[in-house]
């Protein structure tokens, strides 16, 4: 079943952005019309890649602030383990924090310190994770994000199996009667993304699809990307 009722959300990853640039890669998205900011941690550990850390989110917030630019900063680590890093992202300025469950050892614990720490929390899901990890924390999520690709790199291509695990996730959201956002991350693309609403989705994190406008020649890229992803996403209902 579609989330009819639920407000689409487009999450630009940074992970394909200009790092050079990141301040202004950041203001352009949101000035086209993206509603959060994706920021993919990775550690060389959990995942096979490094980016960018706690304070790399911290001087894009303080930046976000100076410049007026109002957007959540959805922070996904892939990292091993979560907890230290859930502090230092929560002072950093992240909005909403995920973390994967089977690289925490208290996951109930990990979600408290996120929740006191006023940020948001949610788990994320590999292709392969079971959806059983909800059981029993559900009531102290605010989003579950599933991967349509194996963490790690941008620009791969979505996993098909995943439409019926975010269909799986939708029921069990909706069966929770909790405001809790479904957010699918991993090959999101024009082509694809009202099948994947349909599926139950309602956030859209676009990595390569977004930033990928950039290196073209047009000077509306942003805009253009972002508004062929809302126009598809009003067709889906
Ligand atoms: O978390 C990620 C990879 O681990 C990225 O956010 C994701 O892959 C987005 O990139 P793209 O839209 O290019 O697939």
């Amino acid at each position: 079943m579609a989330a009819a009722s639920m407000d689409h959300k487009i999450a630009p990853s940074i992970l394909s952005a200009d790092f050079a640039r990141l301040g202004q890669e950041v203001e352009e998205v949101i000035q086209s019309g993206a509603d959060l900011i994706h920021f993919d941690v990775m550690d060389n550990h959990y995942v096979p890649n490094l980016t960018i850390g706690p304070a790399v989110c911290k001087s894009l917030y303080a930046h976000m602030q100076r410049t007026g630019i109002e957007a959540p900063i959805d922070v996904h680590l892939m990292v091993s383990p979560v907890d230290q890093l859930i502090e230092q992202f929560i002072d950093a300025g992240a909005s909403y924090i995920t973390f994967h469950p089977e690289a925490s050892q208290h996951i109930d614990r990990s979600l408290a310190l996120i929740r006191d720490g006023g940020c948001k929390a949610g788990l994320v899901f590999n292709p392969a994770t079971p959806l059983s990890y909800l059981d029993y924390v559900i009531d102290k999520l605010d989003m579950v994000l599933i991967m349509s690709v194996n963490p790690g790199f941008g620009g791969q291509s979505f996993i098909p199996a995943m439409l019926d695990k975010l269909r799986d996730a939708r029921r069990i959201i909706d069966q929770s009667g909790r405001a809790i956002r479904l957010e699918v991350d991993g090959g999101v693309k024009l082509d694809n993304v009202v099948e994947i609403a349909r599926a139950g989705a309602d956030t859209f994190v676009a990595g390569s699809a977004v930033f990928s406008a950039h290196r073209s020649d047009d000077p509306h890229g942003y805009d253009s990307v972002i508004r062929g992803f809302r126009e598809r996403l009003a067709d889906a209902g």
